[in-house]
Parts: structure tokens; C-alpha cells; sequence
């Protein structure tokens, strides 16, 4: 990204245009002045005063809370840390009958989205509703209440669980007069925090500009007409702009440029990441793939089994880029094994698109590991959202061995239910190392064998040959006679054609 052409005219425009650590979507809205004048306003006018039908009529048409939600900070070096860049947020849900369950979990699962992006979650609270009310998502008396609550609270950030339209955030934030954002903005921020490599990088940027563009309205009300053509130092197509443009018109042919720019150069390196899988094909080397919901413990367990280095974090999408290892099976066959990017629920649509990278690794996989945190409150739900997102990625007919993992939270009346959920399913945990060694037992047995027999008689100065064989191929039987090695295996078609000079007929002919 070129930094120095754009000239910094609006905040949250430049901060997404900018590269690498943006937040993403997030508009700073003047959250402690609007605070302090609700405060003033909610004692009284706001706060309905109670009586006994009061409190039957919340029983049904309250705002639910959600207990066990906020932060718990555990000790003052975290408080500290956390109050450098912590916003503070109030969670909002709308749930429609029976599915009251469902939004609690939602909202918890919102919660963690929120603690991962850095932010400390006060409270969270429902609100029944066959459906959101289309101008501010919550109904309007709610709204009011929830403004009570925010000022009460001191919160300077709303959060709903949901994506807002553009339009009802607007109104939702004239009301409560804080910040309000949206799910897919919190997920879009850990992704901007956390994208390591240059793609992934890209491919945030691109999807966090997708996420803006049709944002701009909101933030162009607070914006100043600009004077004709006079657009303090901008940069690309000066020239071009006629009097009176409008600042919302300026950005988003900026944001068209960039992301015209972002695409161009993602697809740059799409050569070079599907060279170098297209290389491990051609090399028959079989591969895993580890996908699960977020914060299952994948990283956990590909460490386990590979004993490698990767990051692991108690948080959601600690891992934003495929990380891919070798491992080999006990009968010395070698295979790659992937970590993924975590599978959540409402996965922005722009983000499906944008880490088709990593989640290729699992479409072009043998194997797909699909971890499942056994301690979660819902795993029949995480386990149907990560197979609807296989499924788009056009996997859905390769093999699946499912791991619930972290067993060793679980008593063994939560296994019976869970074995009874996927009665093919191994439990695991990547803690104490239980059952890591049924897991590779598993792979070994799940892993494509290579097709061809073949039988050969391989001279005695080319172990490389017979190396590449056991690492690659599966021997069935060796034996060393006068003239070389003899060796039955099964090889991929592609490997017994290469090695057709050394065929034991051929060689004693
Ligand atoms: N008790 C227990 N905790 C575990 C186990 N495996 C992982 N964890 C914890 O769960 C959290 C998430 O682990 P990760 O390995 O980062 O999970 P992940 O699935 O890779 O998560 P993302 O990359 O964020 O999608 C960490 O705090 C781990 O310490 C386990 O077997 N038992
Ligand atoms: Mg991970």
C-alpha cells in the first residue's frame, strides 16, 4: 500500500486504507462526551419506575440478560494491559420463539469474538422478537432501554449480533449515542489483527473495504461538503474531480482503487501457493487437513502430533493462515498435515470469499481432522456450521475423522452423549496427550493407499530410490539380492511410471 498519496481526511476511511494493523469498519463516534450527556438523561426519563406488573411484563417483553458474559479480569497486570486499548461494549440479540437457546450461545460466542479483538464485554442482552425491527434492530422501546443501560455502564461501544444494515446502525447510534458496530465487524477486526502472511493481509484489507463501501453514508453526515475540487493534497485523479464532489464520492472511488489494486495482487500470488501445492501432489505426498470451529484446539493438537511450534491462544482465530507440517505414519509413510483458519457461525460472506485460501487446503485435502471442542456448550451446532462451510468448499466427500478434543473436561456421562452425536469419533485431548496416539493410528488407516503394485529391482547405489519408496509409497516386502534390492510396493501411477526402469522383470531380462 502507498501511504504517502493519501492524505488523512477521515479517520475510519484511512484507517482501513492503511495496511496491516487496521481495525476494521470501526468508527470512533465521540463515545465519552455522548456518554456523559446520557448519563444525565437516564435516571429519570429513561428508567421506567417499577411496580409488580412491571416486572411480570419484563418476564415477557424485557430485554434478557445474558449471565456469566462480562470480563472477568484476573489480575491488575491484565487490567492495565487491557485499559491501553480496551473499548468497552454492551452486546445486543434478537431472538424469535424457541430459539432462545440458540441466541445465548450466539451471544457468548459474540462475547468471545469481542474479548479477542480486545475489547471488555459489561453486558449482553436479548430481545424477543419474531423478527428485528428493520430500522433499528432492536424494537424501539428497547432501544431506549438499551441506551440507559450503555450510560449506566459507562460502555462506549454497542454490539450487535448480527450485520446491521448500514441504515440501522445509523439509527441505532443517533439513539444510543455511542458507537455501535456489528458481528462481522468484530470478526473482521481479529482478522486484521491477526493475518500474518502478505495474502492474508491482502485479503483482509479487501474484505474489510467490501464491508465499508456501502458504510460510507453513515460516517458522510458528519463530513463536510468539500469545497469545489479543493481536496487538501488527495492523490490519484485530482484532475478529474469537478467542483462540489462530495467526500463520500472521493472515498469510494479510492476504495475502488484500492481494492481494484488488492485483487490485482491476489491473484499475483495465487501462482506461486498453487504451484506449490500442485508440487506436493506431483510428489503423491497424501495430505491432512485439521478444521473445526474456532478455538477447538486444532494448533493444540497439530502441536501434539508434530511436536511443532505452532501459536496457540486461548482466543477465537488465533490462526489466520495455513500453517502445513510433515508428519509420517508409524509404517514410515509421509504425509503433510494442515492447520486451518477456525470455522464461526455468520462467517461474514466477505471473509468466505477471502480465505478461500486456507479453507482450499481443506477442499485439496485426503483427510479432513475435524476437531470438536468437547467442552462446548453446543457441539452439535459447531459441528453442523464447519461441515456447511466444507460443503462450500467443495469437500464435502472427503473423508472426515472427528477428534473431540479437550476430553479431559469432560466427565464420562458428557462422552457417552457425545460418542452417541458421532459414534465414529475419537476422543482426544491435547492437553494431558490422550488419545493423540489413536489419532495418528487413525490417519495411517484413513490415508488414500497409493494405487499401483509394483515390484522392483533397485540397484545397490540408489537407496534414494528405495528411500523415496517408504516415505512415499506404501512397501509391501523387501528382500537384498545379488544384484540390488528388491522391493514390492504400492506407488501412485505417477511414481511407478518413474520408477518403470527399475522393474524386477525388466532388470532380470
Ligand atoms: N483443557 C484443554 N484445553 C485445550 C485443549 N486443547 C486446546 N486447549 C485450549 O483451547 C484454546 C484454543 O486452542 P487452539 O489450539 O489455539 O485452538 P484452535 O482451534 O487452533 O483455535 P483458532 O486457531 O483460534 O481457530 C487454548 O487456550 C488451548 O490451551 C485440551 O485438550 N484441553
Ligand atoms: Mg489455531
Amino acid at each position: 500500500m502507498n501511504d504517502a498519496e493519501l492524505e488523512p481526511t477521515d479517520e475510519a476511511v484511512e484507517r482501513v486504507l492503511r495496511a496491516g494493523d487496521t481495525r476494521a469498519g470501526v468508527t470512533r463516534f465521540g463515545a465519552s462526551d455522548a456518554t456523559s450527556i446520557m448519563q444525565s438523561e437516564s435516571d429519570a426519563s429513561v428508567w421506567p419506575s417499577t411496580d409488580g406488573e412491571q416486572f411480570d411484563r419484563e418476564e415477557r417483553a424485557a430485554l434478557r440478560r445474558v449471565s456469566g458474559l462480562s470480563t472477568e479480569l484476573e489480575d491488575v497486570t491484565e487490567v492495565e494491559y487491557r485499559q491501553l486499548r480496551l473499548e468497552n461494549v454492551v452486546l445486543i440479540g434478537v431472538y424469535s420463539q424457541g430459539s432462545l437457546d440458540d441466541a445465548e450461545n450466539s451471544l457468548r460466542e459474540l462475547s468471545a469474538l469481542a474479548e479477542t479483538a480486545g475489547a471488555r464485554v459489561l453486558d449482553g442482552v436479548l430481545q424477543r422478537r419474531p423478527h428485528p425491527d428493520p430500522s433499528t434492530y432492536l424494537g424501539r422501546g428497547k432501544v431506549a432501554e438499551l441506551a440507559a443501560i450503555v450510560a449506566a455502564l459507562g460502555a462506549d461501544t454497542v454490539v450487535a449480533d448480527t450485520e446491521l444494515a448500514p441504515s440501522q446502525r445509523r439509527a441505532l447510534e443517533d439513539q444510543v449515542k455511542v458507537k455501535v458496530i456489528d458481528r462481522t465487524a468484530v470478526i473482521l477486526d481479529i482478522f486484521s489483527q491477526h493475518a500474518k502472511s502478505r495474502e492474508g493481509k491482502a485479503q483482509v484489507e479487501l474484505a474489510q473495504l467490501e464491508y465499508l463501501l456501502p458504510r460510507l453514508r453513515g460516517w458522510g453526515e458528519s463530513m463536510s461538503r468539500q469545497a469545489g475540487g479543493q481536496v487538501g493534497g488527495a492523490g490519484a485523479g485530482m484532475g478529474s474531480r469537478g467542483p462540489g464532489e462530495t467526500k463520500i464520492e472521493l472515498d469510494r472511488r479510492r476504495i475502488h482503487n484500492q481494492m481494484a489494486k488488492l485483487r490485482k495482487q491476489i491473484a499475483g500470488m495465487k501462482p506461486a501457493r498453487e504451484a506449490k501445492r500442485a508440487n506436493r501432489r506431483r510428489n503423491a505426498v497424501p495430505s491432512v487437513a485439521i478444521a473445526g470451529y474456532t478455538n477447538a484446539g486444532k494448533s493444540s493438537l497439530l502441536n501434539r502430533i508434530t511436536g511443532a511450534g505452532v501459536l496457540v491462544e486461548n482466543a477465537l482465530f488465533a490462526t489466520l493462515d495455513a500453517t502445513v507440517r510433515r508428519n509420517t505414519t508409524p509404517d514410515g509413510r509421509v504425509y503433510t498435515i494442515a492447520d486451518t483458519v477456525g470455522f464461526v457461525r455468520n462467517l461474514p460472506h466477505q471473509l468466505v470469499e477471502a480465505f478461500r485460501s486456507t479453507l482450499e487446503e481443506v477442499g485439496e485435502s485426503d483427510l479432513i481432522v475435524h476437531v470438536v471442542d468437547a467442552a462446548h456448550p453446543d457441539p452439535a451446532g459447531q459441528i453442523a456450521t464447519v461441515r456447511d462451510v466444507i460443503g462450500e468448499v467443495g469437500a464435502r466427500d472427503i473423508p472426515e475423522l472427528v477428534v473431540f478434543n479437550k476430553a479431559d473436561l469432560v466427565t464420562p456421562e458428557e462422552r457417552l452423549v457425545l460418542q452417541g452425536l458421532e459414534p465414529g469419533a475419537l476422543f482426544a485431548s491435547a492437553r494431558t496427550g490422550e488419545g493423540v496416539e489413536a489419532i495418528l493410528d487413525a490417519i495411517a488407516a484413513k490415508l488414500p493407499d497409493p494405487a499401483v503394485e509394483i515390484d522392483l529391482l533397485v540397484p545397490y547405489d540408489r537407496g534414494d530410490v528405495v528411500s523415496t519408496l517408504h516415505e512415499t509409497g506404501r512397501v509391501l516386502s523387501v528382500d537384498y539380492v545379488e544384484d540390488g534390492t528388491r522391493i514390492r510396493a504400492l506407488a501412485s501411477p505417477e511414481q511407478a511410471a518413474q520408477l518403470a526402469v527399475f522393474a524386477a522383470d525388466v532388470a532380470q531380462a
